[in-house]
């Protein structure tokens, strides 16, 4: 597979407190070309410490990493042109329009004035390129940080959980720019420990925890492998229902006056009871999410045992 982002057993440790702590380790993953590419998992799991690899801002101890196929941080120089990042918040000046902010940035970079135009377009900003940065809404100041990011056309772009401290507008705004950078063919790499969110635009996800892969590959993928689909049942004897689905070999756990049933096909479980002259009265497929799918995979990892790794927990939901 041809990838944007590869690595290969990265591994790095932080001295803190006279102590070495493990940020990374023993991490193999690769990002494909074209698409957005979510990169979950807890706080403290590791993501800003590989994304900041990517981008030559701290060294690994070892292992290896590339970007387009290019060994970094050695061969950095040669593909940095090719990638745009967000990794903190960027710096622009409040009492200047998004026009007059990018039209710096654009100057700064030596990309062409044509540019700041079709960014702000791009980001759907087009009609607010005269309004001043001090009065744009969290979501917009976010998208304008793309837009930047955008100016010297990237091929990649790195997003460092890029919704961060938004509200459900902003989620929304930024989330639609993401996918509509994807469709363009470019590839984005989006961290994020906020699950739904990736789950709605992400084609393909990595999950790490602890510093090291836990699942990587398309989202329908990991979900078809992490979860049996389950159908929600109404009936009016649950009791009985359960009983005859039991023995017909379905699992199934009760929720109140319904039923969880473990099922591919919705029908079979109409039949089942149907033949004992029971008849549904709801039949709803539970999708399976990637969430569920997230918290069994850390589960396993013993996330939790550490008490700064897991300050910030995983949040599950929060996108609009
Ligand atoms: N400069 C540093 N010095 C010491 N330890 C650090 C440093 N940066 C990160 N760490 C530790 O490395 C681990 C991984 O942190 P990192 O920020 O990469 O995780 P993350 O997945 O991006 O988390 P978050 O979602 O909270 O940003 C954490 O335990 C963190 O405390």
């Amino acid at each position: 597979m041809d990838a944007a982002v590869r690595t290969v057993n990265l591994r790095k440790t932080y001295l803190s407190r006279g102590s070495r702590r493990v940020a990374v380790t023993g991490l193999s993953m690769a990002v494909p070309l074209g698409g957005v590419h979510g990169f979950l998992g807890p706080n403290g799991s590791g993501k800003t410490t590989t994304i900041r690899m990517l981008l030559g801002l701290v060294r690994a101890d070892s292992g290896t990493a590339e970007v387009f196929g290019e060994p970094v941080p050695r061969r950095l120089p040669h593909v940095i042109d090719r990638v745009g990042a967000i990794v903190e918040s960027p710096k622009f000046f409040p009492a200047f329009t998004a026009r007059q902010n990018l039209g710096l940035l654009a100057g700064a970079i030596g990309s062409p004035r044509h540019r700041v135009d079709e960014v702000l377009e791009a980001t759907h900003l087009g009609d607010r390129g005269r309004d001043r940065y001090a009065g744009f809404s969290l979501g917009m100041k976010q998208r304008l940080a793309i837009a930047a990011t955008l100016l010297k056309e990237p091929d990649l772009l790195i997003f460092d959980e890029p919704t961060n401290g938004l509200d459900p507008a902003g989620i929304r705004e930024v989330r639609d720019t993401m996918r509509s950078l994807g469709a363009q063919g470019k590839t984005v790499l989006v961290s994020s420990h906020i699950l739904a969110e990736v789950e709605q635009v992400a084609d393909t996800v990595s999950i790490i925890g602890n510093g090291t892969l836990l699942a990587e590959g398309h989202v329908r993928d990991i979900l078809g492998g992490q979860a049996q689909a389950r159908v929600r049942v109404g009936v009016a004897s649950p009791e009985r229902a359960a009983q005859i689905l039991q023995a017909d070999g379905f699992t199934l756990t009760r929720e109140g006056q319904q039923l969880l049933v473990g099922a591919e096909d919705p029908s079979a479980i109409t039949r089942s009871l149907a033949g004992h002259g029971l008849y549904v009265s709801e039949l709803v497929p539970v999708r399976p999410d990637l969430e569920s799918a997230f918290l069994a995979l850390t589960a396993d990892q013993g996330l939790g045992s550490d008490s700064d790794r897991t300050a910030g927990g995983v949040r599950a939901g929060g996108a609009a």
